[in-house]
């Protein structure tokens, strides 16, 4: 196929930035299609020493095929810059319909944790985890399903390499340096740098809590306040915390990553997706149903 180039889109507003990244709104010419083009520069990826992560994101981007994920279309380069070009979601980021409504009802929370369980199921039966899960990272597409994005921290379980372990620090700490979002990231992943598909798991279990509550079970004004809190399970639910959620949630935020429900030495997704909280979800036909209104 013929490689594209940046002349091949009219590049629009600034829909996204991060640390290595700015994501823009482009029209494709030829098509009059929307796409969101994420740009990298490459003197700071290679400043940064960030080769790794570009070159992950973008394999784990060519292993994805399912409603629920950005999809990659394209990738190309000129002299200064790298171009992803992907998935636009028209609605934008669930946390914006969160923070205009302060909190979801039962029914609308219990639709959007249900499609990210099959997206989690998904993407960890085929050996990758995100690692940085968060309601930032997933966006909505014009029906209000969820397209989840951004697997620059993404790790690929490979079987081969699983059983030997990252090299060590003078403490015998893994030197794995990667730490996700602090008000999601797991207590294993702050402790012994030990990451494993469970760590998505912990980061569903706060988004569960803030989708009913309006703000993340772990909070603080410094990052260390809230990693204390994370590692000393402290946190609290507000009066009137559903009970059957709060269940769903306890069994989520286990500080022993092999105890979240879920996980794999817990028998997996069918005890998570049979807990009482999804009880009438049905499992297959959720990406072809009209998604709550939330406004
Ligand atoms: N790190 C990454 O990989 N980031 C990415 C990757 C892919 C991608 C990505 C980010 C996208 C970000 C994005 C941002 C937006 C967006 C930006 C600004 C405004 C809006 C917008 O109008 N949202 C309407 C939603 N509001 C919400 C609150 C109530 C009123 C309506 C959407 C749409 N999509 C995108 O569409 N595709």
């Amino acid at each position: 196929p013929i490689k594209k180039t940046p002349e091949d889109f009219i590049f629009g507003k600034v829909i996204g930035e991060g640390s290595y990244s700015t994501v823009y709104l482009a029209k494709e010419l030829s098509s009059g299609k929307e796409f969101a083009i994420k740009v990298l520069e490459k003197k700071h990826i290679m400043r940064e020493r960030k080769g790794d992560y570009v070159m992950r994101e973008k394999e784990v981007l060519m292993k994805l095929n399912h409603p629920f994920f950005i999809r990659l279309y394209y990738t190309f380069q000129d002299e200064d810059r790298l171009y992803f070009v992907l998935s636009y979601a028209k609605r934008g980021e669930l946390l914006d319909y969160l923070n205009k409504l302060s909190s979801f009802d039962e029914h609308c929370s219990r639709f959007y944790i249900a499609e990210m369980v099959l997206a989690l199921q998904y993407l960890h039966d085929l050996g990758i985890i995100h690692r940085d899960l968060k309601p930032e990272n997933v966006l909505l597409n014009d029906d209000m399903h969820i397209l989840i994005t951004d697997f620059g921290s993404a790790k690929i379980m490979r079987p081969e390499k699983e059983e030997r372990p990252k090299s060590e620090d003078s403490h015998g700490r893994r030197r794995n340096s990667f730490v996700g979002t602090a008000q999601y990231v797991s207590p294993e992943m702050l402790t012994n740098k030990k990451t494993c598909y469970s760590s998505d798991l912990w980061a569903l279990g706060c988004i569960v809590y803030q989708l009913m509550s309006g703000l993340p079970p772990f909070r603080g004004g410094h990052e260390y306040q809230i990693f204390q809190k994370i590692t000393n399970l402290e946190y609290e639910f507000p009066d009137g915390f559903d009970k059957v959620t709060r269940d769903l949630v306890e069994n989520l935020l286990k500080l022993d990553p092999e105890k979240r429900l879920g996980c794999p030495e817990m028998g997996g997704y069918g005890p998570l997706k049979g807990h009482p909280f999804f009880k009438n979800v049905n499992w297959d036909s959720l990406p072809d149903e009209t998604a709550p209104d939330l406004l």
